[in-house]
């Protein structure tokens, strides 16, 4: 049997589909973005018919590019968004409702009743997670009781809700299967982790007919066969992880305190604390790393919603900078006394604060404020919310005191970020050769599962460091920034944190 493996990454904005071959080298590539539906403020929808044909599409694409066709291929990872919440026709495979996106806060007034009616301790402790908007749950809730008798339809068996990799499944397997893996379940604030199951309890508290949910596996699993109509013959699917935990495989975080952070849209710093549940009391999310072989890995994440997303809005909203890569030149530019900070909670701020309420603002602007200083405050705050992350790790679990952070995702091109971040953080920064480590995730859980790449040890062993970024900055300036950036995170806080 060949050893390609092809992986699917559905992202925030693209979709991505790449061939690697048996010693893990992307061989055939393809992306497709999509569009972002903002329907008010606060809401962001996706089109799930739209999502699909991305995926259609640069499959194929990616294949071409390899020279390869399906029978080629040895077995196939989905990857994808978290969170995001598609409920669909069992008959029809048709979508009711567009996809409630990740960072959709339309639930945030539901979330704050069920945290006045006192269900916190009980999601936390279930789940891992703070009742948030983030999470799936709430919005499955909303298109039950928004879109006209789904809810009836939904208890009669008739509708079908899944995240991203669900949706994505049962459309490649001709609507024959309807699954998702531990670590998407995790996200839903319906599953309880140390079970590994759904819960009644909070399937009540958060008004969730069970009729609608999937079978659960683990990671790596058979998930079914593609039908064969769709790639011009069938396709093993064995590998299945919401993409920060297929990115933590991806990056061979596989030893308790090893941690990656991936900056793309948002960031995601993922801690492996191996079979510890850890309860966190700083405000963090404690969930799956990965589930493999009937046995779940568990971690700590903290959530940042807007990482290179201010770069984008450097580049299309403010218009000051032509390309995200400009931005590292011109931070370098700026003098060390300049303290401009920019707290991106565009909508709102994830971990440690969870403030659905907050909204961004600057501080710190001159007369001599100019693009360069906006550029650079915008990369800070980056480095600045990862501090904010590890340090409340470090709090929460003192084995993390002495880790190496791994990065990936497209911010981690910036060298003058990543140096920044060691410095900010007082850590060594691992930025490794792959830089598709979350694809490359999905696709060692497919690989393995199918028997034609090797176990976690021969994977582990075969991780490449590109560059280690060592700290260097002084003491005194470093503590210097990190108050002022404590001072300005303060002040955009609601009322309600
Ligand atoms: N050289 C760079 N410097 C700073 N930011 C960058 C650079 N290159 C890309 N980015 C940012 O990285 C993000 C894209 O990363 P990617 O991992 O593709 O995101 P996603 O998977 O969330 O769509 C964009 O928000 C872009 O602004
Ligand atoms: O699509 P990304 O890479 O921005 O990741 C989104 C996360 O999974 C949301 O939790």
């Amino acid at each position: 049997m060949s050893g390609y493996i092809l992986a699917i990454d559905q992202g925030t904005t693209s979709t991505r589909a790449i061939v690697f071959d048996a010693s893990f080298r992307v061989v055939g590539v393809a992306q497709e973005e999509f569009g972002q539906i903002l329907p008010q403020s606060g809401w962001v929808e996706h089109d799930p018919e739209e999502i699909w044909r991305t995926v259609l599409a640069t499959v194929k694409r990616a294949l071409a590019d390899a020279s390869l066709s399906a029978a080629d291929i040895a077995g196939l990872g989905i990857t994808n968004q978290r969170e995001t919440t598609i409920i669909w026709e069992r008959g029809t495979g048709r979508p009711i409702h567009n996809a409630i996106v990740w960072q959709d806060r339309r639930t945030a007034e539901r979330c704050r009743q069920l945290v006045r009616d006192g269900a916190e301790a009980t999601v936390m402790d279930k789940t891992g997670l703070v009742i948030d908007s983030y999470f799936s749950g709430t919005k499955i809730a909303w298109i039950l009781d928004n879109v006209d008798g789904a809810r009836a339809r939904a208890e009669e068996g008739k509708l079908a809700f899944g995240t991203v990799d669900t949706f994505l499944l049962w459309r490649l397997t001709g609507g024959r299967t309807h699954l998702t893996d531990a670590t998407n379940a995790a996200r839903t604030m319906l599953f309880d982790t140390a079970a590994n199951a759904w819960d009644e309890e909070l399937l009540r508290l958060v008004d969730v007919p069970a009729a609608l949910l999937p079978d659960i596996r683990d990671c790596a699993a058979d998930f079914g066969e593609t039908d064969p109509a769709l790639f011009g013959g069938a396709i093993r699917i064995c590998g299945m992880a919401g993409d920060q935990h297929a990115a933590v495989l991806g990056n061979a975080c596989f030893r308790p305190g090893m941690m990656k952070s991936t900056y793309g849209t948002g960031c995601f710093a993922v801690l492996n604390t191996g079979t510890e549940r850890v309860r966190s009391g700083n405000r963090l999310l404690s969930t799956l790393a990965y589930r493999l072989d009937g046995q779940s890995t568990y971690a700590l994440e903290g959530s940042i919603f807007i990482a290179g997303a201010a770069v984008q809005w450097l580049r299309d909203g403010l218009k000051i900078v032509q390309r995200a890569s400009d931005t590292g030149l011109m931070a370098e530019r700026v003098d060390d006394r300049q303290d401009v900070y920019l707290v991106p909670a565009f909508t709102g701020l994830g971990a440690p604060w969870w403030d659905a309420d907050a909204r961004g603002a600057i501080f710190g602007l001159t007369r001599d404020t100019g693009p360069d200083d906006f550029a650079r405050a915008a990369l800070e705050a980056v480095c600045y919310q990862t501090a904010d992350l590890l340090h409340a790790m470090r709090r929460d679990w003192p084995a993390a005191s002495d880790t190496v952070l791994r990065v990936d995702g497209g911010m981690v091109a910036s060298d003058w970020t990543m140096q920044r971040l060691a410095d900010l953080l007082d850590a060594p920064v691992d930025r490794p050769t792959v830089l598709e480590t979350t694809a490359l995730g999905a696709a060692w859980l497919a690989g393995r599962h199918c028997g034609v790449w090797p176990d976690m040890d021969g994977f582990a062993e075969r991780w490449n460091l590109d560059r280690r970024f060592e700290p260097s900055m002084r003491q005194d300036l470093r503590n210097r920034k990190l108050a002022g950036w404590e001072d300005a995170v303060r002040r955009v806080l609601s009322d309600r944190s």
